[in-house]
């Protein structure tokens, strides 16, 4: 369970983040939605303890995060592979570098062959395209059963249609291994995939304006559905209401 207080994150005297309150729990997956800039990864950064200097509190399983041994799972816009060790070895980095004894070779190469790396294992990240990053640090997230998952627009490299599969190949494998996560995303649509909550954030600084409860999360092809279009239409006039207008 994630527990998010009041957090406000500044950048000196300019404020990204503002009064954010919000409670995860272990089966949940909050979907962030925000325009370019409001603070979505400034959200992230707080959350993996890269920024360390908040105002609020951030707990996890109601312990400060800076005082837990949490193993958190990130996927981050850079993807953070590092270009000396080839796919398998980055794969099981985050694992290898938390808590050697605990990697469980079945486990990982169960997620290798599902995010479809099975072939890439030996090649180097130089060698491998966006979606191909992104797909090992999906991987790695995985590999190292985390308590908290958080993914800074892990799918944006990706193609429509794969970007489609690996939506549901990343839900597949979360419904068996749920976790608290946070998913910031740009698309209304992949929100509504992936969401069981779905948070709108205001513009610069990024404040809540809404949280919506995903009537749609967990359903097998929630495209098909015709209440996917209405809540798509439902959360395409909110934003735009919201963000051009100062609330
Ligand atoms: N290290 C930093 N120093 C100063 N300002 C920063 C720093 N990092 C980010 N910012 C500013 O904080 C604000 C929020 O940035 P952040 O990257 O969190 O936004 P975002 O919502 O993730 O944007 P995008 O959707 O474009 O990725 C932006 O105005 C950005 O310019």
């Amino acid at each position: 369970m994630i527990k998010i207080e009041s957090l406000t994150v500044k950048y000196g005297s300019f404020t990204a983040l503002s009064n954010i309150n919000l409670e995860i729990g272990d089966d949940e997956i909050y979907a962030v939605l925000g325009p370019s800039g409001c603070g979505k990864t400034t959200l992230i950064y707080a959350l993996s303890m890269i920024i360390k200097e908040f105002e609020g509190r951030v707990l996890i399983n109601d312990k400060p995060i800076k005082n837990s041994d949490v193993r958190i799972g990130t996927v981050l816009q850079n993807y953070g592979l590092l270009p000396w060790k080839n796919v398998y070895e980055n794969a099981l980095l985050g694992i290898e570098i938390k808590d050697k004894e605990k990697a469980d070779k079945l486990y990982s190469e169960y997620i290798i062959k599902e995010l479809g790396l099975e072939d890439l294992k030996y090649k180097y990240p130089n060698s491998l395209s966006g979606g191909q990053m992104q797909r090992v640090a999906l991987a790695r997230s995985f590999i190292l059963k985390p308590q908290i998952l958080l993914m800074d627009e892990p799918f944006s490299a990706l193609d429509a249609i794969t970007r489609e599969k690996m939506q549901e190949l990343f839900l597949n494998i979360w419904m068996n291994n749920k976790v608290s996560t946070v998913f910031v995303t740009h698309s209304i649509e992949e929100a509504i995939c992936i969401g069981k909550k779905i948070v709108i954030l205001s513009k610069s600084p990024g404040r809540i304006l809404k949280i919506i409860n995903n009537p749609l999360f967990g359903l097998k092809e929630p495209r098909l559905s015709s209440d996917f279009y209405n809540l798509s239409l439902e959360i395409r006039k909110f934003i735009k209401e919201g963000w051009s207008i100062e609330k």
